[in-house]
């Protein structure tokens, strides 16, 4: 099995504040970015990763992970999926359209082994695309003008979708030019393959494997990671 990835990490951490691109904040010792690559370089499986850089990016040249040999760097885009693109187009080089390829935001810097490789076998046992994902346990409301409950909805139909997302390379390269130039909001990979008409198996994740998003997540992701890591 011919197994690829893409890390998206050519945002500018608008939500976290700061100077510095949040995959570049320092987390245990590491740059965040340091810890999402590990986690799948430590993946035998993988024969490549593209990673999406900002053009503007001063940074990823201090990244000693980023010089592995299997690091193929690329310039993402203006959106997160103009960026898994990006890399997507960057794997053509060595990748087949019928590879796998998985998808890891660089902003989740806690994905452990085990759930990587629960999600590879969840979707290779099937030869069906799949995410990690962890079910709703808060009771959901839903708000048009966010300031009233709406409605309150059935939790046990939503669950939240993590990455790494796993999909054939040519579906999901295909997906995502056509629901993007259908003006499909394209937020993750599966919303992309959903609107194609793709199945999307759910695999459970964990809560550590957050997304770093605003300032308040960093000691939680540092627990996390030295959890991990004992
Ligand atoms: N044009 C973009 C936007 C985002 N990302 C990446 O997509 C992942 C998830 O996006 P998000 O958490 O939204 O990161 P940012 O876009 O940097 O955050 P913000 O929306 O607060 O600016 C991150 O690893 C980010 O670097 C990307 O590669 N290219
Ligand atoms: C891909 C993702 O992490 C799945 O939950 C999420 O959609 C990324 O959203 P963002 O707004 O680009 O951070």
């Amino acid at each position: 099995m011919a197994l690829y990835a893409v890390i998206p990490a050519a945002g500018i951490g608008r939500r976290m504040g700061g100077g510095l691109p949040k995959q570049y904040l320092p987390l245990a010792g590491e740059p965040l970015l340091a810890h999402s690559l590990r986690a799948l370089l430590n993946c035998a499986d993988i024969r490549r990763v593209a990673v999406a850089l900002h053009p503007e990016d001063e940074w990823a040249g201090s990244l000693p992970a980023l010089a592995d040999p299997r690091v193929l760097r690329v310039t993402g885009g203006a959106e997160r999926a103009d960026s898994v693109l990006a890399g997507l187009d960057g794997l053509q080089e060595f990748a087949y359209e019928k590879d796998w390829v998985l998808v890891h935001d660089a902003a989740r810097p806690c994905l452990a082994a085990r759930d990587l490789q629960a999600l590879i076998d969840a979707v290779t046992a099937v030869d069906e695309g799949g995410i990690l994902a962890q079910p709703v346990v808060d009771t959901l409301k839903r708000a048009v003008d966010g300031r009233q409950v709406e409605a309150t909805v059935d939790r046990h139909h939503y669950w939240r979708a993590q990455t790494p997302q796993m999909f054939r390379l040519g579906e999901l390269r295909a997906a995502l030019v056509d629901a993007l130039a259908a003006g499909v909001a394209v937020t993750d990979e599966a919303s992309a393959m959903e609107w194609a008409g793709h199945p999307v198996q759910l695999v459970e994740g964990s809560p550590a494997n957050l997304k770093v998003t605003v300032a308040a997540d960093l000691p939680l992701a540092e627990w996390y990671l030295r959890a991990l890591n004992t």
